[in-house]
């Protein structure tokens, strides 16, 4: 009996004890907290988890451009984070600073698995500056006319295997081509090897291992927040996911120790690191993780361009109709299309920058943390520590910005003047700054290539259950269901 009662006493303390704490915290969040005077929903004052909760079910982007709409350009979205969505924030938050410290990349984001070896992307500002200028080697003009008969390589398999389905007459997911397409050519020059997906129609496995890690990296984000249950939940992972991460680990070992035995200045994107590997003190696992995040950068992001502008142009037949003339007119054959003459294609060029906008590869944003002495951003002191991003998607589909954002409108990027308010500089798909994105030559390279030599070879006809495309879930990278098409290879070539 004295024992029941003893129990209960605890119990009850232990109830009262949390309550107080969800309390204070509540109240502390919401009317003390240094970031109290910004405006956001009450949950997302209180706890993290309502942000969490709309990236889980993959509804962040469009979240946060009704929140942006509701509580204007600064949005406190999380207890210790803002969102802003202005022009003038991706200067203030990501451009180089003189004189004045930079803000770091969030490691809750970045690193949720701290001992996981560091990359280009998520590496210290001192280590990222030796490996960004090794990098830059593999991505300068002459390394990218050095790649061109590689890529093109690519791009040429990628028209044959989509004649046959001419000939057939049956619908294809143009979506998983480009899929296929982009991973060959960037396994080639990140590891020396394609992964064989044009050829064997297929993601390869090692491929999926690195998605369906993502997904779980979007859990292990989160959970940096609560570090205890991360860490019970990591020690309780089942072996059979274990086997499957020790078993990616070996595969992508032996693709770099086969790239490493291959001949000295290979023009790829990971020899730069090779030849410095001594004097950068880098291990083969800190090098395996560069050749990994150049493959998951290079790669879904590229292709989901392609995709997204390849369904934009056929959900609004008469902006393909003026990409057909502007393409056909300009080139007789396959041949004279290449990476110099494709650049002579400016409604092709503001076609692809408008599929930016209106379905960026990256939509939500990605958090950086303000400095220990603080910061202002568009004229507001934000006090150190307080994570900041500038989301995407949400930014460029607002009507401060854009006219008419919901529709596809390549002309505003080339001086019609209908569009003269809008402002084009918002436009940052690539970032701004020291840690913006060394690939974007390359990824427009690539996305003209592929356009241009799709656009020139075939008629493509959008299936009925393809029409609503675009309406996608979003989990970092776009939920992409099969864009599905038809293709006919134009008649003059035959
Ligand atoms: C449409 C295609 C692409 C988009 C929209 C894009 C976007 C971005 C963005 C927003 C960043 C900054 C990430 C951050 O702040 O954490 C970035 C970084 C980076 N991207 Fe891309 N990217 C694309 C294609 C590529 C390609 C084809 C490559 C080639 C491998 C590439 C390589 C990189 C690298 C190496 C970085 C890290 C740069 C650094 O931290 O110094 N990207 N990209």
């Amino acid at each position: 009996m004295g024992i029941s009662t003893n129990l209960q006493q605890v119990l009850v303390t232990g109830v009262f004890t949390c309550f107080i704490y969800v309390i204070s915290q509540v109240v502390y969040n919401v009317f003390i907290h240094p970031l109290s005077r910004f405006p956001g929903p009450v949950e997302h004052k209180i706890t993290r988890l309502a942000y969490a909760w709309k990236a889980a079910r993959g509804t962040l982007p469009f979240d946060m451009l009704e929140m942006h709409k509701k509580y204007g350009d600064i949005v406190r979205i999380a207890p210790d984070e803002l969102a802003f969505s202005h022009p003038d924030a991706w200067q203030e938050i990501m451009g180089h600073k003189k004189g004045q410290h930079e803000f770091t990349k969030a490691n809750w984001f970045y690193r949720p698995v701290e001992e996981q070896p560091t990359h280009v992307v998520n590496a210290t500002r001192e280590e990222h500056g030796r490996l960004r200028r090794q990098l830059a080697h593999g991505f300068s003009e002459k390394a990218m006319r050095d790649q061109e008969p590689l890529i093109r390589g690519y791009v040429d398999l990628l028209l044959e295997r989509l004649t046959g389905f001419c000939a057939s007459g049956s619908p294809v997911a143009i979506s998983d081509w480009y899929n296929f397409t982009t991973f060959d050519i960037i396994g080639d020059l990140a590891f020396g090897e394609p992964f064989g997906c044009l050829q064997g129609s297929d993601l390869d496995g090692w491929i999926k291992g690195i998605f369906d890690a993502g997904r779980l990296g979007i859990l292990l984000q989160t959970l940096s927040f609560y570090p205890v249950v991360k860490r019970a939940l990591l020690s309780m992972a089942p072996a059979s996911m274990k086997e499957a991460h020790e078993k990616h680990r070996r595969l992508t070992q032996q693709k770099m120790e086969r790239r490493m035995e291959k001949e000295e200045g290979r023009p790829d994107l990971i020899e730069g690191l090779l030849r410095k590997r001594d004097e950068l003190s880098l291990t083969l696992d800190e090098l395996i993780s560069n050749a990994e995040i150049l493959i998951i950068g290079g790669s879904e992001t590229t292709a989901s361009l392609l995709s997204g502008v390849t369904y934009l142009l056929l959900a609004n037949p008469h902006t393909h109709d003026k990409l057909k003339e502007e393409v056909r007119s300009a080139f007789q054959s396959q041949e004279e299309i290449n990476l110099i003459s494709v650049n002579k294609l400016s409604y092709m060029l503001a076609c692809l920058d408008e599929a930016m906008r209106m379905y960026p590869p990256i939509a939500n944003g990605l958090p950086r943390l303000c400095p220990e002495s603080g910061a202002t951003i568009m004229g507001e002191y934000i006090p150190p520590n307080t994570f900041v991003s500038v989301h995407h998607w949400a930014l460029y589909r607002r009507e401060e910005y854009f006219k008419d954002p919901n529709t596809f409108h390549p002309e505003r990027f080339l001086g019609d003047q209908s569009f003269a308010d809008d402002r084009r500089e918002v436009l940052q798909p690539f970032h701004v700054g020291p840690r913006n994105c060394l690939g974007r030559n390359l990824a427009y390279s690539e996305m003209r290539l592929i356009l241009a030599l799709i656009i020139f070879t075939f008629d493509v006809t959008i299936e009925d259950e393809a029409q609503d495309w675009i309406n996608q879930r979003n989990f970092i990278m776009w939920e992409k269901g099969p864009l599905k098409v038809r293709l006919n290879r134009v008649s003059a070539l035959h």
